[in-house]
């Protein structure tokens, strides 16, 4: 049979057909054989790993392995069901999974502080970020601060961290006033055209174009009136987190060469071209307005005028004296536009929420908001003031517990890890330190469903882990973007409490989901009805 088929292959392909057939057929050929080959190839490392890791596995077998094929069709990780579920196998504090690549991959499933510190507290040539979870951002974020890894994210961490200095952040409080003002201008706007007087609304859209309002102006110093109008970059940005989520629950899209010959795949790509563009048109100019001043004139002209973060980063030296390539600042500045925007209106949405649920905790934010604008001329917050606002801040921190917006990340180990109790996580082994589950853990937190934000009251924080409480991860790979996102939800919260009343729209069920970044499902409805602020 097989001559049969090699002389079919001679007479029709080779002689008969002209040499055009013979090279389409050829290069078919080949492209087929290379992508079998890169397909027996990872089926051969997961092997690897499984075959080498197996035995070494078997002390964490604690609870029942879950089933593979169920754990993928499902997907009920991602769902209310799913989350729910997290909260019954916390219990177990680390566990073992085959869920998502079958049989072949273990992931080992962290649900405690104890065992999520030494995996975040090892080096980051140690734990690194995975390609298996984060590899399909790589094309819109390049080796940017998330993605990249050893000494190149150590050079650029270090690069990047002057651009979250506080006397920078103080700069950026202005821009939050302003964008959450033309967000409030809308919705009062929106109230007086409705009957009742109030409004209702899905708070992500609304929160979301307005964090990303916000880090336009902080990163490019570009006004792009995205709350008001629609802009093709922020559509991009929008569509690349849409398109990254479905590639993820759909394995066939897991290979390139299936994904970018399909419909999505070529929306990914021409999203992609938007977003580079914006970016680089922006760094050139920039780098050539740099070069041309040189670095001192360059400065003086900023004087009295807002850094944005291009202006932070084109100024970074590393010990060398060297800087940034044009390619790695925007590979920088994509990361935060992606990091930045969604978690924080993740955050404030839900912090949002959480007081509508709870109208007794909603009436102290305000008493403590409305005291601190009594005798002031105008009604922006400004950054000495955050201070003064404990009772807001617990309950932004206590939302951030019980819905945090990035629900787990991952860690691939390089070497051996042990953990405090003696079992180790061997080599190659990804972790996944659930971040919602050590949030919801009943070990560390009573009654962890309860939103009850005096949990974090000094005294009452006390004795806890600090891996008890993780939204910005922790340890050397923790958010470089805390303490800016922590101002903004401040602003917000604060203003919106101010300003208004916020309830929930007793029609809709909200249903969490675990996308990139904890949303709800078919959006989060909030009714707001506009409040007069007191006379003064
Ligand atoms: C409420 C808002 C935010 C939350 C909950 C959040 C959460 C996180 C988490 C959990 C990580 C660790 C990711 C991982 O290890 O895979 C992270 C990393 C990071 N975040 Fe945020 N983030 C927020 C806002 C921001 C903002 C506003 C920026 C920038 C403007 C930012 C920039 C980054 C960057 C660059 C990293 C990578 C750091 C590194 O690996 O060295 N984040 N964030």
């Amino acid at each position: 049979r097989m001559l049969g088929w090699l002389d079919w292959l001679q007479q029709d392909i080779f002689l008969h057909k002209g040499p055009f057939q013979t090279y389409l057929f050829c290069t078919i050929l080949t492209v087929v054989l290379l992508l079998l080959f890169r397909v027996l190839l990872q089926v051969y490392r997961f092997l690897q790993v499984f075959r080498n890791n197996r035995e070494r596995l078997k002390c964490f077998d604690e609870p029942p392995r879950r089933n593979w094929l169920l754990g993928h069709l499902g997907m009920t990780n991602n769902t209310e069901e799913g989350l729910q579920e997290i909260l019954h196998i916390y219990e177990c504090y680390v566990n073992v999974c085959t869920w998502w690549m079958g049989p072949f991959y273990p992931i080992v499933r962290v649900f405690h502080p104890n065992y999520a510190k030494p995996i975040l507290l090892a080096s980051a040539a140690v734990a690194q970020k995975d390609e298996l979870f984060y590899g399909f951002l790589r094309p819109w974020l390049g080796e940017g601060l998330l993605l990249s890894n050893g000494e190149k994210w150590s050079r650029h961490r270090r690069l990047l961290t002057p651009a979250f200095h506080f006397d920078i952040l103080k700069l950026y409080i202005k821009i939050f006033n302003q964008s959450t003002d033309t967000m409030h201008a809308k919705w009062r706007r929106m109230a007086a055209a409705a009957e009742d007087g109030t409004v209702l609304l899905d708070s992500f859209e609304h929160v979301s174009l307005m964090t990303l309002d916000s880090l336009l102006k902080c990163t490019f110093s570009h006004n792009s009136n995205c709350q008001e109008k629609p802009s093709e970059y922020i559509a991009a940005i929008y569509e690349l987190s849409t398109l990254v989520v479905k590639r993820e629950n759909y394995l066939p899209h897991h290979l390139d060469c299936v994904y970018y010959l399909t419909s999505s795949g070529r929306r990914f790509q021409r999203a992609c071209q938007i977003v580079h563009k914006f970016t680089s048109d922006v760094v050139q100019l920039r780098q050539t307005t740099l070069r041309e001043q040189g670095d001192e004139a360059w400065l003086k002209s900023k004087q009295g005028k807002v850094m944005d973060f291009i202006d932070v980063l084109l100024l970074s030296k590393d010990e060398e004296g060297n800087g940034l390539s044009d390619e790695d600042l925007m590979a920088e500045v994509d990361t935060f536009m992606f990091e930045g925007h969604d978690t924080t209106a993740s955050g404030i949405s839900w912090v949002l929420y959480n007081l509508a649920c709870h109208p007794q905790y909603q009436d102290k934010c305000r008493d403590e908001i409305t005291q601190l604008m009594q005798g002031k001329e105008t009604e922006e917050l400004e950054w000495d003031e955050l201070s003064q606002l404990p009772f807001i801040t617990m309950c932004i921190k206590e939302s951030l517990r019980i819905h945090p917006p990035v629900t787990t990340i991952a860690r691939r180990c390089t070497e051996d890890v042990k953990l405090p109790d003696g079992r180790v996580i061997p080599k190659g082994v990804i972790c996944l330190i659930s971040i919602y589950g050590t949030h919801h853990n009943s070990a560390i937190w009573d009654n962890p469903k309860v939103y009850n934000p005096y949990r974090f009251e000094p005294e009452n924080s006390q004795n806890r882990s600090s891996y008890a409480f993780i939204p910005f991860s922790a340890g050397h790979r923790n958010c470089i973007g805390q303490n800016f996102a922590m101002t903004e939800v401040k602003v917000v919260v604060a203003l919106t409490l101010y300003r208004f009343r916020v309830m929930l729209d007793e029609t809709k069920t909200i249903r969490r989901i675990a996308e990139l970044i904890l949303r709800a499902e078919n959006g989060l409805w909030l009714k707001l009805e506009p409040i007069k602020p007191p006379e003064p």
